[in-house]
């Protein structure tokens, strides 16, 4: 036994010995050939297959700058193997340019195409630098590689773990929407490495007691553009004060961030820019075919659709703009059976479903309706045949990142982007960015409209007409939320075309284009109703009427439908259900209610009970001088009670509106408290916000975690809006708050 013991102790200090051999002789090696500041490997020479590797007889070392063979690099035996054992042996250029620099210990902004490798480029010098630091579990943190979503810190992690298997580091997967917090507190000061979600990591500096990064080696930042763009700006500050400043740092995304204050925030010291495809006459993978077709939004559906049915053995992923519009799309198509399975992912979905989601469609053949959630960095198993972007992207990088998603590595793929006909100015931007665009014309013969068939299944099924109105809300709401009006303009859209093709049997309210009639209330904008139009016959509302034909029992359904979901969304709204204000206001078109329109179209009873039309009781009934008089005072007169009744019922609205906010606001406060951050329900929505808007993030009250494909954090975001603008509580009043709670505690 003792005999036993000692051979094991033995053998441990020899491999410690060996370990230490090999650093020395690491370092020495990349310490006396590394290549110059400022160089690019990529232009230099390759070696031989043949030439020696490491140190030369003569004591000199082997160049590894330009090799393009991971054997030839100064890495150790581990890291070689975990290469070798994943059928790693050439590297690509990215890894070519930016391992001789990051082995040396030097801060990188790396820049390639998308599927280009990155990942590798990265995981390797994390290896090797806590490997040559000789770093323990006692060491703690010594690498943090944060990703801005789940399923790509997942995939990172699972490169990390099988490219370091041989090394004896400890890696934790630190994302959102998982339950174990608790757990993981636990563990997390063992942790060498943390691949994780900025929202989870900051929740981890915050909560977790003793969490130190101290003695951080390294930081990753992959989709660094992303991680840097405004929507993680607090999360990321907040992290990054937590940092020391020495350190490495590693900055890798396929549209990469150049901005001198992005690069202060992090304080990179003289960063190597290895921007490997600049000089490429094309920013997409060169295997990557893609396409566009002009598609007017009321067909998007029907091109979809024929789309699906004329690939059903492909792997087709596609992009929509909001959650509500993959939900939609899904659902209904699954019941339309287009003879191919369909999946959908997007960020009010449980973690668990969303990762056997991901799995699943890189198995087999099928389409995967997505959100922008799956815009970056996944890798599918190289199996992607198309990307179909049936809403346009937010800018250039969103549509290179989209199609990233094809044409991976060494394999080719297909892209297809759909433009409106107002969105044309996008394939100008593409083209500027040098991405190789061929405008194609749809086949009309081919195209199957699916409309009628919504039609019927929103009858059918009356929550996929709930689930259409919300889509079709949702929609505009983004277009409306995008930053470049060059491209986005919700003023030019067929809104009633677009809510037909969903199966809309009438276009629902757009509420949030109150704002251009510049926020007045329901009761502000009777008023405005001019006490006298002129015509005595007309009634002029600055409503947009949407098909004129439309009967007015349709109109009185119609606002039944919007009443309800307007208050479902918590919005002010009268008690009868009317938002004159925000009902169809698009075009600012006037609609004109006929006081004079025959008798029966809609019912409406006297005070005796007897049946009269709309107003009709106020029409002139006779063609006589006097009674037009009488009419027209009448009709005031009617005005007046109906401005009073709705600034009554309004107030009514506000203070039940105000009383509602401030309760959810107790709520979530308390549910923050209790420590939750679990993804919500699917099916936990808030009024009218999606949060898959790029950039439509919003200051947070108080402490909320979330990371940028987690639509609950959006929905934080909105909350603490809401609640500012309620109370008006300044942050300085909050801090101010804070620290009196914290001295009351420690006193
Ligand atoms: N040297 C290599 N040899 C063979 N395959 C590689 C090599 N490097 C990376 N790959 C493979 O290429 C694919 C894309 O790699 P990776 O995901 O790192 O790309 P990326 O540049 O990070 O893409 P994105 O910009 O979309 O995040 C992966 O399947 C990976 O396994």
């Amino acid at each position: 036994m003792r005999n036993h013991e000692s051979k094991s102790r033995k053998v441990k200090i020899q491999n410690r010995l060996s370990e230490v051999n090999e650093i020395e002789l690491l370092e020495a090696w990349i310490e006396s050939v590394k290549p110059e500041s400022g160089s690019n490997p990529l232009s230099f020479d390759p070696l031989t297959n043949k030439a020696p590797v490491g140190r030369l007889p003569d004591g000199s070392f082997s160049r590894y700058a330009g090799c393009d063979r991971f054997s030839q690099l100064p890495v150790s035996k581990k890291t070689k193997d975990g290469l070798t054992q994943c059928k790693y042996k050439t590297m690509t250029d990215i890894q070519r340019a930016s391992l001789p620099h990051s082995l040396s210990g030097r801060d990188i902004l790396g820049a390639a195409k998308t599927g280009s490798g990155k990942t590798l480029a990265f995981v390797i010098p994390v290896l090797e630098k806590l490997y040559k630091a000789r770093w323990g579990p006692e060491d703690g943190v010594g690498c943090i590689i944060m990703s801005p979503t789940r399923e790509l810190a997942g995939q990172l992690f699972e490169v990390l773990k099988s490219v370091g298997k041989h090394h004896g580091f400890s890696a934790g997967l630190l994302i959102g929407g998982r339950k174990d917090v608790d757990a993981e507190k636990e563990h997390v000061n063992a942790l060498n490495i943390l691949v994780c979600t900025p929202g989870r990591l900051l929740q981890h500096m915050d909560e977790t007691p003793n969490f130190d990064c101290s003695q951080l080696q390294v930081l990753v930042l992959d989709e660094a553009d992303r991680i840097l763009d405004v929507g993680f700006k607090k999360e990321l500050n907040a992290i990054i004060s937590q940092l020391p400043k020495h350190r490495q740092t590693l900055l890798f995304s396929a549209t990469q961030t150049k901005s001198v204050q992005d690069l202060a925030r992090l304080s990179l010291k003289d960063p190597e820019y290895l921007g490997v495809h600049e000089e490429s006459d094309t920013a997409t993978p060169n295997r990557l075919q893609q396409t566009a077709m002009l598609v007017p939004l009321d067909k998007k559906l029907d091109m979809l659709w024929s789309f699906i049915k004329a690939h059903l053995n492909s792997r087709i992923l596609v992009f929509l703009s909001s959650c509500k519009q993959v939900k939609f799309v899904f659902e209904t198509f699954k019941k339309l059976r287009p003879g191919i399975p369909l999946k959908c992912l997007h960020g009010r979905m449980k973690q668990d479903r969303r990762m056997g989601i991901y799995s699943q469609f890189c198995e087999q053949r099928s389409v995967l309706f997505s959100t922008d959630v799956a815009s970056r960095g996944l890798d599918f198993n190289k199996a992607v045949d198309w990307v179909v972007q049936v809403d346009c992207p937010e800018d250039c990088a969103a549509y290179i990142h989209r199609v990233g998603r094809t044409a991976r590595y060494l394999s080719g793929g297909r892209s297809v982007l759909f433009v409106m006909p107002s969105e044309m100015k996008m394939l100008e931007k593409l083209e500027e960015k040098k991405i190789p665009l061929r405008v194609i014309k749809a086949n009309e013969k081919k195209i199957q409209s699916v409309s009628d068939l919504l039609a019927s299944l929103l009858v059918k099924y009356p929550e996929l007409q709930h689930l259409a109105q919300r889509a079709f809300v949702t929609y505009l709401k983004s277009i409306h939320k995008q930053k470049d009006k060059e491209i986005f303009d919700v003023t030019k859209l067929p809104i009633d075309e677009f809510s037909a093709s969903l199966g809309l049997p009438m276009t629902p309210k757009i509420r949030f284009l109150k704002q251009k009639l510049k926020g007045k209330t329901v009761s502000e904008a009777l008023s405005l109703i001019p006490e006298d139009t002129g015509n005595e016959n007309l009634l002029e509302l600055p409503i947009k009427k949407p098909d004129r034909a439309k009967s007015d029992v349709e109109e009185v359904e119609e606002d039944l439908l919007l009443a309800k979901e307007a208050q479902e969304a918590g919005e002010n709204i009268d008690s009868k259900g009317h938002d004159m204000l925000a009902t169809r206001v698009t075009k600012k078109k006037k609609l004109k209610i006929n006081v004079h329109r025959p008798v029966g179209t809609r019912v409406v009873f006297d005070e005796e009970g007897n049946t009269l039309p709309p107003l009709a009781r106020l029409a002139a009934t006779s063609s006589g001088a006097d009674s037009v008089q009488l009419n027209k005072e009448k009709v005031n007169q009617r005005y007046a009670e109906l401005r009073k009744d709705l600034k009554v019922a309004d107030k009514e609205d506000k203070d039940l509106d105000h009383k509602r906010r401030k309760e959810k606001r107790i709520k979530e406060k308390m549910k923050y408290k209790r420590g939750r951050d679990e993804q919500e329900e699917e099916d936990e929505e808030l009024s009218g916000s999606d949060a898959e808007i790029p950039g439509g993030r919003v200051d947070k009250k108080s402490k909320i975690y979330f990371d940028s494909d987690d639509e609950d954090g959006e929905r934080k975001g909105d909350i603490a809006r809401e609640g500012i603008a309620a109370d008006a509580i300044s942050l300085a009043e909050q801090e101010e708050l804070a620290l009196k709670l914290l001295n009351s505690m420690h006193s």
